[in-house]
């Protein structure tokens, strides 16, 4: 029988505890120089008096027990900042646990709460025993463990608590959780080891499994670390109802070969199929071409056979680097249709850059000017230079709306991207079009700060032509960066220079890019 907290050999270095059973963390204090934390556990019934019980950090270092330390010291960080802590615990929230109202503090726990409302409750009648934790061998634990409310036992993987006796065990309902002499007492411990083992985790078993070069993480500015909660995908993950064409049926273009003469391949445009819907490239029309293309204009035709403008500088190119967007693209908002794996032209195809992924380091530091987190490149980089993939679940436009009326602010809105480039020369509808979330999974990208005058932009890189649908945000540089500067973009991308003239909403958020330009407010 698995026990919620396993008691190995009746010695307190052996024991572990089972992150699926962890509800919360409550509180923090420091024991015999060890730092330990309030563990709320998750019980199969409504319950006004879950099992609490004090664990060393060393038993909750699994990293899921790790996110539950994170997610607390968040919490704890505003009592400090705001000396709110007993106003929190008054404020009035619904326990989605129940029907009943029950009063705790609000914090970003809130989601959890929802989801462990969501597991199957079953009845069980308290069964008898002694005030101690279950474990594999019935042994009790060691007597230095607290145990708040009695007892936490367990049955057939279900744990319920089991109502407190003697005097002893102190009864506490959760809200009465933590006491305000619990937080006296949290306000003044440490919490440098949770600190340490939660940076320690993110570079090790987060960072360090990210495909490419390096990613650091820098933070001179407090202990803090990004949410170990987030999930660091290379590709994206298709949410319910969202459909992608499989690349194993992307057309590719069939005319072109590796080297067609002068050693180029798709760069000689005009037989290109993966080009057909780029830009035509006027300059070089001829009299006959031209015609052709008004034509093509006036009735929608193929423009196959006409010469394309090409998405990347070519090696050798005089004065720019190789893969780096020529400056018509650049500039423009038009799509970059790369060549794909189906594709004559070979491995090597110079129409083949975002596709292979990042190839810079990349550093995500945390701002000294209340932004959060934000991204930078340890080394220099160039006008045009391709940086990274923006990653995330894909989600329908439903599902998009029903994440944002959830979300309790409009930051929610940073994370979504819409993939509606092509919806109105397709004719789709508003619904139809998928929307890209990258705030619980995604790249580095996620961390890219807003400003009104910034260095990269994102394009559209599409490698099947006929998916108007599914296709990658792609971020470049638009200027030469230095080493170290942060990477940022501006999050409406107007094609028109200028603010839009709506009203800003009462939930804006000030923008604080620095920029001379700035439009003062994200999203405006
Ligand atoms: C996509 S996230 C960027 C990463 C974020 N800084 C973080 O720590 O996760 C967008 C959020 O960052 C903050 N942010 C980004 N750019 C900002 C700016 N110029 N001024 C103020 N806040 C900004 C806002 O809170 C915004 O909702």
């Amino acid at each position: 029988m698995p026990a919620m907290v396993v008691v190995g050999k009746s010695r307190q270095s052996d024991r572990q505890v089972l992150a699926d059973k962890v509800h919360s963390i409550l509180c923090n204090r420091v024991r015999r120089g060890e730092e330990e934390y309030l563990v709320r556990w998750k019980t199969d019934t409504t319950t006004k008096k879950p099992p609490f019980s004090w664990h060393s950090l060393s038993e909750l270092s699994r990293v899921r027990c790790l996110e539950f330390v994170q997610d607390y010291l968040e919490v704890r960080a505003t009592w400090s900042k705001n000396d709110l802590s007993l106003s929190l615990l008054s404020k009035k929230r619904k326990s989605p646990d129940s029907e009943i109202e029950y009063e705790r503090r609000p914090s970003p726990l809130d989601r959890r709460l929802l989801q462990s409302s969501r597991t199957p409750s079953t009845e069980r009648s308290p069964s008898v025993g002694s005030n101690t934790l279950s474990t594999n061998n019935s042994s009790s634990l060691p007597t230095q463990t607290e145990v708040y409310n009695g007892i936490l036992d367990i049955e057939d993987g279900l744990i319920f608590a089991r109502s407190a006796s003697g005097p002893d065990v102190p009864e506490l309902s959760i809200m009465n959780v933590p006491t305000p002499e619990m937080i006296h007492a949290a306000r003044r411990s440490k919490t440098d080891r949770a600190e340490a083992a939660i940076r320690f985790a993110y570079t090790r078993f987060r960072l360090a499994k990210v495909p490419g070069k390096p990613i650091k993480l820098i933070n001179t500015v407090d202990s803090s670390t990004p949410s170990l909660r987030f999930r660091y995908i290379p590709d994206y993950v298709l949410g319910q109802g969202v459909f992608k064409v499989d690349p194993a049926a992307q057309v590719g273009c069939k005319q072109c070969s590796p080297h067609m003469g002068r050693d180029i391949g798709c760069e000689y445009t005009k037989k290109c199929d993966c080009l057909e819907y780029a830009v035509v490239d006027e300059s070089r029309l001829t009299d006959e071409q031209r015609e052709l293309y008004e034509t093509a204009k006036a009735t929608g035709s193929s423009t196959i056979g006409l010469p394309k403008k090409f998405p990347y500088f070519a090696e050798g190119t005089k004065i720019r680097r190789a893969g780096c967007l020529v400056p018509f693209y650049r500039d423009s908002r038009h799509p970059i249709y790369e060549c794909n794996n189906n594709c004559n032209c070979g491995p090597y195809c110079r129409n083949k850059n975002v596709q292979f992924g990042r190839m810079v380091e990349l550093e995500i530091f945390k701002t000294a000017s209340d932004r959060g987190w934000g991204l930078r490149c340890p080394e220099k980089l160039y006008e045009g230079q391709f940086i990274d993939t923006y990653r995330g679940e894909i989600i329908t436009d439903a599902e998009a709306t029903r994440r944002e009326e959830a979300a309790t602010s409009k930051a929610k809105a940073s994370y979504l991207y819409s993939l509606d480039k092509f919806a109105e020369s397709e004719g789709m509808a508003p619904e139809e079009v998928y929307v890209v979330d990258g705030e619980f999974m995604g790249g580095p990208t996620r961390f890219m700060n807003h400003s009104c005058d910034p260095n990269c932009r994102q394009y559209t890189v599409s490698y099947n032509k006929h998916d108007c649908k599914v296709y990658d945000i792609a971020f470049f540089a638009c200027k030469d960066i230095e080493a170290g500067e942060e990477l940022t973009f501006d999050y409406m991308d107007n094609e028109d220079e200028g603010g839009s003239d709506e009203e800003v909403g009462e939930d804006a958020i000030p923008c604080l890019c620095g920029a001379p330009n700035c439009r003062k407010w994200l999203w405006t």
